[in-house]
């Protein structure tokens, strides 16, 4: 089934999963606002939209502004008419052990991470309220959002929350027909994981550069790294009307890493 004339807001999409997520809603039909903090690759990313024949539009901005995810979603409102999906996919990583954990990694992952998709939920769903129409907004968990690795001790921290934030705007948005679920991908080939790989070869002089990354990976029961696509795939199922009965939820997409 395709999805035309709905519209989608992806944060993060220059690049990685957000760039995979909104491309798959606008080969399902969607019109897709691509958002992002880094200006000059999300130019190239709208410009390879619109290449493709996609119904697309951008929009600059920073999620951890309250300001700025009220203006994205006002914008996508004046481009497209309204919004169906909000996707807080935007996101940012810190590695290292836990006694080396300073103020500033703590402010800009939770600032990212927690506040972001706390904005970028409350923005998205007065709009669903304004409109008096259901929606459904969908954001970036993890595996680590289930379950806390060493080495990567604010990012889980920041992940259990979005867990936690994506149950409670569940349960009290029901009622105006929003629903709120995550998805939690495990280990993507992305510049998230090449960084996150690179710090901790740093840390670990017996590594080699993509050994961290391959030590994960080789854990994965479906014996392959996942591909953005993979990610994209749930969200695209999460995104449409087949999931109108599922909310509160977050969702692994790991390939067979961590089971709950
Ligand atoms: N790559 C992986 O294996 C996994 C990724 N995730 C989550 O998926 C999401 C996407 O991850 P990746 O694509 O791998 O990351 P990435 O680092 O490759 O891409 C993230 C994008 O978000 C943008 N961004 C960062 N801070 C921003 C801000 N303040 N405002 C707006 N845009 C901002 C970046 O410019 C970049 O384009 C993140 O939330 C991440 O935590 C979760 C589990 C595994
Ligand atoms: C980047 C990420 O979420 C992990 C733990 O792989």
């Amino acid at each position: 089934m395709t999805e035309e004339n709905r519209v989608a807001v992806v944060t993060g999409s220059a690049g990685g999963l957000g760039r995979a997520i909104a491309q798959r809603l606008a080969q399902n039909g969607f019109k897709v606002m691509l958002h992002d903090i880094n200006k000059d690759l999300l130019s190239k990313t709208v410009k390879e939209f619109e290449q493709e024949g996609f119904n697309a539009a951008y929009f600059v901005g920073d999620v951890s502004k309250k300001a700025d995810q009220e203006k994205l979603v006002k914008t996508t409102v004046e481009k497209f008419g309204h919004l169906d999906v909000f996707i807080n996919n935007a996101g940012v990583e810190a590695v290292g052990p836990f006694l080396k954990i300073g103020e500033d990694e703590l402010q800009k992952l939770f600032n990212v991470n927690v506040f972001g998709t706390v904005y970028g939920t409350q923005a998205a769903a007065e709009q669903f309220i304004r409109q008096d129409t259901k929606g459904k907004i969908i954001n970036a968990c993890s595996i680590a959002g289930h379950e806390a690795y060493a080495m990567l001790g604010t990012y889980s921290a920041t992940k259990h929350a979005v867990r936690a934030f994506t149950q409670v705007a569940a349960k009290e948005l029901a009622a105006k027909h929003v629903t709120v679920n995550a998805y939690c991908p495990g280990v993507a080939k992305t510049k998230m994981w090449n960084r996150i790989d690179e710090e901790m070869v740093k840390a670990d002089p017996s590594l080699k550069p993509g050994e961290a990354f391959d030590k994960y990976a080789s854990e994965i029961a479906l014996g392959r790294y996942e591909k953005p696509r993979d990610v994209a795939n749930l969200v695209k199922f999460l995104a449409s009307e087949d999931s109108d009965y599922i909310t509160g939820q977050a969702i692994l997409v790991d390939g067979g890493l961590v089971y709950r």
